[in-house]
């Protein structure tokens, strides 16, 4: 009997997994699948796909808020029947916030949930749902281990300064610091990146991961040492509902003068800006780019979405010293040929050529020439966390 591995990825918008034989190294998984659509209140979708990639289930339904707690209960349900009769060795959960003291993959136990529970508040449209079902494991299958890959935790490679904000010295102490996300996905790139081109592995590379939720690294030689995230997912690039880096005193603002309350005012900057806020169409690119020739918004926050990625990759090839390669990857990243197209446009001060028909197809490589180069690599965060399992829980069935 096959014992698995179930990996799940609880993103903003969408709840990723895949299902692992947890007898052999992790490669090809037996199954994959995403929920997605679940940030709004639109139809959310779900399709799982085997190994071969053949679709062997898909679902529609109305998501009226709520959308991960039924997805997970849909999810649970669908891998019931479809491996019934399989034991289960483990669980690995991507886990948003680690804070500053999970530096790598854990094995969880109640002590450890009730640690990640601090960061739920910086992490208000994840952690939760990293932690629900985690929760739901520990009581409904009390002998199948579990463990926590976190997003932060790549990121703690980074030198002193990149974590510091310019505050007092107390705050810092308590951990007011710069942690950075998307981690699982930035170590996949960096352990692939050398299959695609090895001066990559060596070089000066950013990685523009660009999903619902949206952030830049700076890698040397494959190691993190700086990024666009800082204390929260909320800092950095514009993203699907998030509004990136903002003036301080603008949250001063909407508490004074407009009145919010903290948690109003939270919500507002996690879930009504970005792509959302400023086309007040959607935060998807795919509606965007849908509606984009008839409503000037979508056009503008469209623009807008490129222009902060073009500076945010100026300033990481600063704190690079220099560019060899730019790599796209997530929702946007791999799918979306026009805003890859943009954002070389904007970059080609930094030597970048695109090259229009390798990106149209895209790529992997979508530069040409001399200079710097730019790929699209999809990125797979589940595969990390089950590298992770099988070393921390190895084969045990
Ligand atoms: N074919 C596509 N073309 C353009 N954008 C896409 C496409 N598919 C997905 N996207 C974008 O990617 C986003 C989801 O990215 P993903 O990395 O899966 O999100 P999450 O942050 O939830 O993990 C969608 O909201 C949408 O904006
Ligand atoms: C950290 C983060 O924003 O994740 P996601 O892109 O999956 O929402
Ligand atoms: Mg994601």
């Amino acid at each position: 009997m096959t014992a698995l591995n179930i990996v799940l990825n609880a993103g903003s918008s969408s709840l990723k997994f895949q299902v692992f034989d947890a007898g052999v190294e992790p490669g090809t998984p037996l199954c994959r699948g995403l929920f997605e659509g679940l940030a709004g209140d639109g139809t959310a979708h779900f399709v799982a796909r085997d190994g071969r990639g053949e679709t062997v289930g898909e679902e529609r339904w109305q998501a009226a808020g709520g959308g991960h707690d039924e997805a997970l209960r849909r999810l649970i349900a669908w891998l019931r029947d479809r491996f019934a009769g399989a034991s289960l060795a483990g669980v690995g959960h991507r886990v948003v916030h680690g804070g500053p003291d999970f530096e790598g993959p854990v094995l969880v136990d109640p002590g450890v949930v009730d640690d990640l529970e601090r960061f739920v508040a910086l992490a208000p449209l994840h952690q939760p749902h990293n932690l629900r079902p985690i929760r739901f494991a520990l009581e409904a299958l009390p002998g199948v281990r579990q463990v926590a890959s976190f997003d932060t935790a790549f990121h703690r490679t980074q030198p002193e300064l990149a974590q510091l904000f310019a505050i007092p010295r107390a705050m810092t102490e308590q951990g007011v610091r710069r942690y950075g996300f998307h981690g699982l996905s930035y170590e996949y790139i960096a352990s692939v990146m050398g299959e695609y081109d090895p001066a990559l592995a060596k070089g000066r590379v950013v990685v523009a991961h660009l999903g619902n939720g949206a952030s830049a690294c700076a890698l040397r030689g494959g190691v993190s040492v700086a990024s666009t995230m800082g204390f929260s997912a909320l800092d950095g690039l514009m993203m699907g509902t998030r509004c990136g880096s903002l003036d301080p005193a603008v949250v001063f603002y909407m508490l004074r003068e407009m009145k919010l309350t903290p948690d109003a005012a939270e919500k507002m900057l996690y879930s009504q800006c970005g792509l959302l806020g400023v086309s007040g169409l959607s935060n998807d690119m795919r509606t965007l780019r849908a509606k984009e020739a008839g409503e000037p918004h979508a056009r503008e926050a469209i623009a807008l979405y490129v222009y902060r990625i073009v500076r945010e990759v100026g300033s990481l090839a600063a704190a690079l010293g220099g560019l060899d390669g730019l790599i796209f990857t997530a929702g946007i990243g791999e799918n979306d040929a026009a805003t890859r197209a943009a954002v070389l446009d904007g970059l080609a001060f930094l030597g970048l050529r695109a090259d229009p028909d390798a990106n149209a197809a895209g790529g992997p490589r979508i530069t040409g020439g001399p200079g710097p180069s730019a790929w699209v690599i999809p990125t797979n965060e589940e595969l990390v966390v089950a590298r992770h399992m099988r070393a921390l829980i190895g084969n045990a069935a």
